[in-house]
């Protein structure tokens, strides 16, 4: 089949209600109006502690030469939806947006901004899907490899994902994402050339069924490879599979680097205590055991439990995927629009529910940290022009829910930790190296207390809003107040409503 467009271009990789708004500002002539939006979750993945940033890289590969490409112009063109003016400034059309965001690997929490985008509401329009897109995706994959990481301590972890990933996009970027939350290597050979992932694994049950017979197959392998493991569960674990794979590995000797055996179902504690015991007896103590299938946190804590003899963990569908939670909840809303005399104005989502109010205006995020040992004391949410370096006599720092819950912090540190990446469509970011990026996270994840980093039931992470943005806010609230009662029409409603 040959696509009537070529797929030559991500910019229309948006929903088309952005485009459609778009069409609107760019008619009205409102199109270059400023605004500042910011993206967020709101509830943690996996109800773990903090979440992996992830996702910097391809955001910025997406934004660089964002352009409609002719064919996307054409396509618009056809669909009848559009405006011929509005199609004609598209094709001159250029990203000028700034974009702050932390570094990836950064630890980060729900309800502080983790992406801003400032500038023309019809640029931070355009973009808003990808980003949510790109961003929700990695790091929830990065978030779910930490909590792995968190189980196995020092063990290696294999990322055997792809074949049951979301496609290819997914296989190839949720990699590289477990891969900064604390995985070791994957088996995808294209993301180990794409990203210089360190590829590693075994062999698959066909090899065995092939030659029909553990012995005859291990052989092979081994006369064609330096490093082997050897899968011994295709017919009998313990009395077929790892006396052949020992056979082989005697007979062999130097001329293999026996690295050791896979196991890939049944009762995975039962069945490596077994072959440890065997390969132990046989003169291979330093024999690894992989153990995979449909492996994830807590099967991994239970196996653990179990004093299983596993050394190296192949995880695939249960991380690629995300198993236990498909989606990270991101959101991307404006907070502050310019009004028609040049203005900046903030605005403000109301919502029945405390927690799905937005909080207005530009904000920085600023990491306190405890100048004795660098330990997290909570992030500060502050506006744009406040700077929490510069507040004598400590930091007075509250929830922003439960208010009345507050602390005083004394002798510490406050880092931004929302870092201009583009300037007025301009990249002035230097994308580090993925190593650092991974050993940034590891850092992070470390500097944590042992009581948000733990997988079950953490401790609540404080991420409070200085009282400057949080009365601003309450200001807010109060003016939609008086505009709804302003406009609003009366309705017989029910009389127990809250309102906000
Ligand atoms: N000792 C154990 N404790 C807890 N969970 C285990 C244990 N052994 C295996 N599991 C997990 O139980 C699940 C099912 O294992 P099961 O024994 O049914 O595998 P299997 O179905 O025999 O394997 P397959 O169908 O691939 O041949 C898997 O997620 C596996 O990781
Ligand atoms: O279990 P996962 O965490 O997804 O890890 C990847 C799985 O992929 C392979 O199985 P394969 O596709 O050959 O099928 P299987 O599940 O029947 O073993 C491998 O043997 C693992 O079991
Ligand atoms: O190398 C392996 O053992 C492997 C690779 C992909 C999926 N399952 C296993």
């Amino acid at each position: 089949m040959t696509l009537e467009y070529q797929d030559d271009s991500l910019t229309l990789h948006t929903d088309a209600y952005q485009l459609s708004m778009m069409q609107t500002y760019f008619m009205k002539n409102i199109h270059e109006r400023k605004a500042v939006y910011e993206l967020f979750f709101r509830k943690l993945p996996f109800k773990n502690g903090y979440a992996v940033f992830a996702g910097l890289e391809r955001a910025v590969n997406y934004l660089k030469d964002l352009t409609f490409s002719k064919t996307d112009i054409s396509y618009l063109r056809d669909t009848g939806q559009f405006d011929e003016a509005f199609l004609d400034y598209l094709t001159t059309w250029r990203f000028k947006g700034t974009i702050r965001a932390p570094r990836e690997g950064e630890v980060i929490f729900n309800n502080e901004p983790i992406v801003q985008v400032e500038g023309t509401v019809f640029d931070a329009q355009l973009i808003e899907t990808a980003l949510l897109n790109i961003v929700n995706y990695q790091t929830l994959i990065a978030t779910k490899a930490a909590r792995m990481r968190y189980v196995v301590g020092n063990q290696t972890l294999l990322e055997f994902g792809t074949r049951r990933a979301q496609e290819l996009d997914a296989a190839i970027w949720g990699t590289r994402a477990a891969y900064i939350g604390g995985f070791d290597a994957t088996s995808n050979v294209r993301a180990g050339k794409i990203f210089n992932i360190p590829i590693s694994g075994t062999h698959a049950h066909a090899l065995v069924q092939i030659y029909r017979n553990d012995y005859e197959a291990f052989k092979a392998y081994a006369q064609t490879h330096h490093n082997v493991v050897f899968l011994v569960d295709t017919y009998d674990t313990l009395r077929s599979g790892v006396p052949a794979a020992i056979r082989v590995a005697k007979e062999m000797g130097d001329q293999i680097n026996f690295i050791g055996v896979r196991i890939d179902s049944g009762d995975l504690a039962y069945i490596s205590k077994g072959v440890r015991k065997m390969l132990d007896a046989a003169g291979f103590p330093d024999a690894k055991i992989v153990a995979s299938n449909d492996l994830d946190e807590t099967t991994i804590t239970s196996l653990k439990m179990q004093d299983a003899k596993i050394d190296t963990w192949g995880i695939g569908t249960k991380l690629i995927t995300a198993y236990d939670q498909p989606a990270l909840g991101g959101v991307y809303k404006v907070v502050s629009v310019e009004n028609e005399t040049g203005e900046m104005v903030d605005t403000i989502k109301i919502s029945g529910s405390a927690e799905k109010i937005s909080n207005p205006g530009k904000k920085q995020v600023w990491r306190i940290t405890r100048n004795k040992d660098g330990k997290s004391e909570g992030d500060y949410v502050a506006l744009w022009d406040e700077d929490p370096r510069a507040v004598k006599g400590g930091l007075v720092m509250f929830h922003p829910v439960n208010t009345y819950v507050s602390k005083r912090v004394t002798d510490y540190k406050a880092r931004p930790l929302l870092q201009d990446i583009f300037l007025d469509g301009k990249l002035v970011y230097d994308l580090p190296a993925l190593e650092e990026i991974k050993a940034y996270a590891a850092e992070q994840i470390d500097a944590l207390w042992l009581e948000y980093r733990r997988n079950l039931n953490p401790q609540e992470y404080p991420v409070d809003l200085s009282s400057k943005a949080w009365n601003h806010k309450m200001n807010l609230i109060r003016n939609v107040r008086n505009y709804v009662n302003e406009v609003g029409i009366e309705i017989d409603e029910h009389q127990g409503d809250y309102h906000a």
